[in-house]
């Protein structure tokens, strides 16, 4: 499976500039390469504008999910597309959107864990459902959304469901990349999965983000990592069947004594 991940910085509060520039790099990457799948990262819509969120919302004239589908079915192609604001009543979620090749959203999930370093309870609405696997190519795959990166139960649940690929969708700040590398690296070594990243670039109301978005194999090594400062893409294929062949060498899995975990 070969993918582009799309390290990008964003405009502020602007979704129409950040269509454009997410159009122009679908249009771009997979002209140069064949790909199977893309990446896009947290919020990428409208960036962390917490508090104007309702307004750029309600003003906001395109339909996202619609402008995701068309791309992906233009193109053929898979397309994890990072999570965006989303209004439901009086209620914002910050939710994950994938598409399918054929144009159709295979899959959402509302972030669940809310970060308070960044007041997100105050303006967002926490998930209510844990994530799921989804299945694209016949395989089984996971997203999670920024600050879950540090609830370990939530990768290992999608483990158990299955899945090889854990995607990764950030705004992570530049003040805390070592956990942020160290995190991922963690992940990727105890649940035996590909975890794909995908962080911004750039700064917004003084915070700097962190890129390093990072594609690790599930033995932990590093196969691509993005700059801190630029927009970048990286492309990897991920060669699923190490999956099984690792969880055959470290057979953490079934080593696991679930009953003893209370
Ligand atoms: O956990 C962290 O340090 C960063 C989390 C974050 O920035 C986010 O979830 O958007």
């Amino acid at each position: 499976m070969k993918i582009a991940v799309y390290q990008m910085d964003l405009v502020a509060g602007q979704p129409n500039e950040n269509r454009k520039r997410v159009k122009n790099w679908v249009e771009q990457v997979t002209k140069q390469e064949q790909l199977d799948l893309l990446v896009l990262p947290e919020m990428w819509t409208t960036a962390y504008t917490l508090e104007d969120l309702p307004t750029i919302l309600e003003a906001d004239q395109e339909n996202t999910e619609q402008f995701l589908q068309q791309l992906a079915k233009e193109h053929h192609i898979h397309i994890v597309a990072g999570s965006m604001a989303v209004k439901e009543g009086d209620e914002i979620y910050n939710r994950a959107f994938v598409m399918n090749k054929n144009g159709q959203t295979e899959y959402t999930y509302d972030k669940v864990h809310l970060v308070p370093m960044l007041d997100e309870p105050l303006y967002l609405t926490g998930g209510k459902n844990s994530a799921q696997v989804f299945e694209l190519d016949g395989r089984k795959m996971g997203v999670i959304i920024c600050y879950d990166l540090r609830f370990p139960e939530l990768i290992r649940s999608l483990a158990l469901q299955g899945a090889e690929v854990v995607f990764v969708v950030a705004e992570w700040p530049l003040s805390r990349k070592g956990h942020w590398e160290v995190l991922q690296q963690a992940r990727a070594i105890e649940n035996q999965v590909f975890i794909v990243s995908c962080n911004r670039v750039g700064t917004h109301d003084g915070v700097e983000f962190a890129g390093s978005s990072m594609v690790i194999d599930p033995w932990g090594e590093v196969l691509e990592k993005g700059s801190v400062e630029q927009e970048e893409t990286l492309v990897t294929t991920l060669n699923l069947s190490e999956v099984e062949r690792i969880r055959k060498e470290v057979p953490v899995f079934s080593s696991r004594r679930p009953n003893l975990y209370k």
